[in-house]
C-alpha cells in the first residue's frame, strides 16, 4: 500500500494534468482542459498555426468571444475604429478557418471571456483553464487551475492542447470571520493586495480559504480570484463545495444525470489535505474589514473608505514613498484629504471583476428610488449578454435608467481604453474594474477601484461613498 503525502488543491490539479514530468530544471508538460480565446491576443497565434500548416488540435476545447474592442452602444453598426474592427474581423476569420466556436457581438452568449466560461458551465472544478489574458485567474473560483498565457503559448495550446510549465509555489490566504453588511468580496481582495503588495503573490498560486471565503457566493469568489493577478500571482483558487455545485448544476456544459453525480463525487476530493504545507500563508480577519477604495495608481495603493489620502512624507520605505508621491501627483490628490471628499466625474459598473448579475443587483438595490448626482455620468455595462438579459428580466435596467445611468451592451468597456468607452484626460472615475494604472481607462484618466456598492453610492453622492452615507 502506498501512502500519499498530503497535498494542496493546486498540487492535486497540477499532478492530475501532468502529461510528462520535467526532469531537473525542465518544465512539466500540462494538459489543458479549456482554452478561452479573445480578439486581442490570438491573431499571431493563429498566424503561427497557418504558417506551420497545423490545425487546432482540440477545437472542441476551445471557445472564442469578442470583448475588449467592442463598442457597447450601436453594436449593429460596423466598428468605427479601424484597429478594433480589424482585430474583431481577424478573430472571425480565424475562428471560421480553424473551426473554433465564436460568440460574436450581438450573439446571446457573447460577453467578457471570464464571464461567459463560468456562465456556460465550461469552467469546472479540477480543470486546467488558460487564455491569453491575465484575468483568467477568475476561473480558479471553481477550484480550477486557471491562468493567463502569452501569445506564443496560445499558439502552443492551439496546436497541442498542452503547455510546458514549471509548477507554481503555493500561498494560502486565510480569511476567517464574517464580513459586515456592506463589505464585499471586492473589499476583501483590495485589502489582501494592500497587505501583500502588488508583487506579494509573484510566482504563487493563491488559495483563498477560511470561513469568510466559504460563505461567499460563486460570483463573489470570482471577484476575488479575478484580482489575484493584481497581487502578482499566477493564479487564485478556491476549493469547490456545495455553493460551486449548485452554481454549476444545469448549466449548458455541466455534466448531466449519472455523469453529474460522478463528477460531484470527484470534485469533492478537490480540497487541500489536512497537513498539506503551503510555501507561504497569510491571515486576514473578515470582521475588521470595511469598504476599501484605491487612492493611487496600482491596486495595492488602497485604504478603507473612512481614511484620508496618505501623506507620502510619512512612508518610511523610500521606494513606496516615491511611488506614492508620483501616484498622488497623477491622481491630483492632496495628502490628508478624507477619501469621502474625493469628487468623481464618472462611475463605471462592469468588467470581469464586477460585471455579473449579483454585482448589478447590489448596485441597483442602492440606486433604487435615487438619482445619479448632477454632473456625474454612470455607465452600467453587463459582463455578458446573458447578464444583460437576466438584469432586464428583473427590471434592473429600469432602476439604472430611472436613476439617470446608461444601460449598455456587454463587453470590457471602460475597464480599459481599447474601445470607445473611455475617460477624458483629467477625468476621475469610481470603477468596479481591477486596474488603476496611469491611463488605464483612457489617457490622463484617474481611476479609483471600488466595489459595486461603493460605485452606486458614489454615483448618488458624487464623492467616494458607501451606502451607509446615504441614510
Ligand atoms: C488585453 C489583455 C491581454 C489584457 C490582459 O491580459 O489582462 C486585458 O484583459 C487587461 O485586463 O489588461
Ligand atoms: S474586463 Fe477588463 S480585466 Fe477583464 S478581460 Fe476585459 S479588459 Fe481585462
Amino acid at each position: 500500500m502506498t501512502t500519499t503525502r498530503p497535498r494542496t488543491l493546486a498540487e492535486k490539479v497540477w499532478e492530475a494534468h501532468t502529461v510528462r514530468r520535467g526532469e531537473g530544471a525542465e518544465p512539466d508538460l500540462l494538459y489543458i482542459d479549456l482554452h478561452l480565446v479573445h480578439e486581442v491576443t490570438s491573431p499571431q497565434a493563429f498566424d503561427g498555426l497557418r504558417l506551420a500548416g497545423r490545425p487546432v488540435r482540440r477545437p472542441d476545447l476551445t471557445i472564442a468571444t469578442e470583448d475588449h474592442n467592442v463598442p457597447t452602444v450601436d453594436i449593429e453598426l460596423p466598428i468605427a475604429d479601424p484597429v478594433s474592427r480589424t482585430q474583431v474581423d481577424t478573430l472571425r476569420k480565424n475562428c471560421k478557418e480553424f473551426g473554433v466556436r465564436l460568440h460574436p457581438m450581438g450573439d446571446a452568449e457573447q460577453g467578457i471571456v471570464h464571464v461567459i466560461g463560468p456562465q456556460l458551465g465550461l469552467t469546472q472544478p479540477g480543470m486546467t483553464v488558460v487564455c491569453g489574458d491575465s484575468h483568467t485567474s477568475t476561473h480558479g473560483a471553481f477550484g480550477a487551475m486557471a491562468f493567463g498565457i502569452g501569445t506564443s503559448e496560445v499558439e502552443h495550446v492551439l496546436a497541442t492542447q498542452t503547455l510546458p510549465l514549471k509548477p507554481f509555489k503555493t500561498m494560502a490566504i486565510n480569511v476567517d470571520g464574517r464580513l459586515r453588511p456592506g463589505v464585499t468580496a471586492k473589499d476583501v481582495i483590495l485589502a489582501v493586495i494592500a497587505k501583500i503588495g502588488t508583487g506579494g503573490g509573484q510566482g504563487y498560486v493563491l488559495e483563498y480559504r477560511g470561513s469568510a471565503i466559504e460563505a461567499l457566493s460563486m460570483e463573489a469568489r470570482m471577484t476575488i480570484c479575478n484580482m489575484s493577478i493584481e497581487a502578482g500571482a499566477r493564479a487564485g483558487m478556491i476549493a469547490p463545495d456545495e455553493t460551486t455545485f449548485a452554481y454549476l448544476k444545469g448549466r449548458p456544459h455541466a455534466p448531466q444525470g449519472a455523469d453529474w453525480d460522478a463528477a460531484v463525487e470527484n470534485w469533492k476530493a478537490l480540497r487541500t489535505d489536512e497537513g498539506a504545507e503551503f510555501d507561504a500563508e497569510v491571515h486576514l480577519d473578515a470582521d475588521t474589514l470595511t469598504p476599501f477604495v484605491t487612492w493611487g495608481t496600482n491596486p495595492g495603493q488602497g485604504l478603507p473608505l473612512g481614511e484620508s489620502v496618505p501623506d507620502p512624507a510619512r512612508i518610511a520605505d523610500e521606494n513606496e514613498r516615491f511611488a506614492a508621491e508620483k501616484a498622488l501627483s497623477y491622481m491630483d490628490l492632496q495628502p490628508g484629504t478624507p477619501l469621502r471628499q474625493v469628487k468623481v466625474d464618472t462611475v463605471f459598473l462592469g468588467s470581469c471583476t464586477n460585471g455579473r448579475i449579483e454585482d448589478l443587483r447590489a448596485a441597483a438595490d442602492v440606486l433604487q428610488g435615487r438619482k445619479v448626482a448632477d454632473g456625474v455620468r454612470m455607465l452600467v455595462v453587463p459582463g455578458s449578454m446573458r447578464v444583460r438579459q437576466a438584469a432586464e428580466a428583473e427590471g434592473l435596467d429600469k432602476v439604472f435608467l430611472d436613476a439617470g445611468a446608461e444601460w449598455r451592451q456587454a463587453g470590457c468597456s471602460m475597464c480599459l481604453g481599447m474601445n470607445p468607452d473611455q475617460l477624458a484626460p483629467g477625468e476621475r472615475s469610481a470603477s468596479t474594474s481591477n486596474r488603476n494604472f496611469e491611463g488605464r481607462q483612457g489617457k490622463g484618466g484617474r481611476t479609483h477601484l471600488v466595489s459595486p456598492l461603493v460605485a452606486a453610492a458614489t454615483a448618488v453622492r458624487g464623492t467616494l461613498s458607501s451606502p451607509d452615507d446615504l441614510n
